[in-house]
């Protein structure tokens, strides 16, 4: 990076010919161009500076001019609207409950780290359910630890809780600093392909604290999840990424559905924790 106030004009163009100066930029709008760009070209001298490569100007911080790089300008635009989405502040309900989206919590490489350990290190079971008198045995595998023994029933199953491993109280303490929550225990998911799923439900067994908030990390392959309010069917869905987190709480439980839908475009396993706060 070089200010064209710190050159003369014979320096400038020496440096362009020479292709060490390629991009221009403003440092004050934190723009970058190709060296033609008619807005660039307005710009005062002393806002001025140089890049080698776009490298350069996007490594510090500078992005694409929407005049002389429209098709980059879009991208970056666009990745900045995916980029608000993780605003953990911003909820993504419109009423009557609270869900917040933290995306990656985790870098790729720890995100990977623990899905292995996950994978081979967890009391997977097949689920069972009672649906309209019917037992069920999802394809889907489940697994349940907390801080004690607690008995928790759900679809008409009773489970008892395994304690907690190593990585599962690592995962704990991380989502609690995040989410500044507490929380006793974890219901974890298995999804072996976009074949498995989880059919439209709320979380809200009596065994769980009212309105308590749930926490929700994922790993292994990126999967659609989904809101759907109870009265309105407003839907509402995001891609849960590796390594993320999305929070539920207060009423959310109350008056909205949630679902992973299947999908045939997912090959590979995923896995969630939901961590919660059983009561009783
Ligand atoms: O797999 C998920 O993302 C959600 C799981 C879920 O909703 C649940 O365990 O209650
Ligand atoms: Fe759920």
């Amino acid at each position: 990076m070089i200010k064209h106030a710190h050159l003369s004009e014979t320096e400038t163009r020496k440096l362009i010919k020479n292709a060490a100066i390629c991009w221009g930029g403003n440092v004050r709008l934190k723009i970058y161009g190709t060296l033609r760009c008619r807005s660039g070209k307005r710009m005062k001298k002393e806002n001025r500076i140089f890049f080698v490569s776009e490298n350069e100007a996007l490594k510090n911080g500078y992005r694409p001019c929407a005049h002389c790089l429209p098709d980059r300008y879009y991208t970056w635009k666009t990745m900045d609207l995916f980029s608000n989405d993780t605003d953990k502040n911003r909820n993504l309900l419109p009423k009557d409950g609270v869900v917040n989206y933290y995306g990656r919590l985790l870098l790729p490489a720890e995100a990977d780290h623990y899905l292995e350990k996950l994978l081979h290190h967890i009391n997977w079971r097949h689920d069972e359910a009672i649906i309209f008198g019917k037992r069920i045995i999802t394809d889907r595998k489940v697994a349940w630890y907390g801080d004690r023994e607690f008995e928790y029933t759900y679809s008409k199953t009773t489970k008892t809780a395994h304690s907690w491993t190593p990585e599962l109280l690592e995962l704990k303490k991380l989502v609690e600093t995040a989410s500044n929550e507490t929380f006793n225990s974890c219901l974890l998911n298995l999804y072996h392909n976009g074949n498995e799923g989880m059919a439209w439900h709320s979380d809200g067994e009596k065994d769980l604290k009212k309105n308590g908030a749930i926490a929700s990390l994922s790993f292994g392959a990126e999967r659609k999840f989904a809101f759907k309010h109870k009265k309105s069917k407003e839907t509402v869905s995001l891609v849960l990424q590796h390594g993320s987190l999305l929070i539920m709480k207060d009423e959310t439980q109350t008056h909205w559905l949630h679902r992973l839908p299947k999908t045939k475009f997912v090959k590979k396993p995923r896995v969630n924790l939901t961590f919660r706060t059983i009561t009783s």
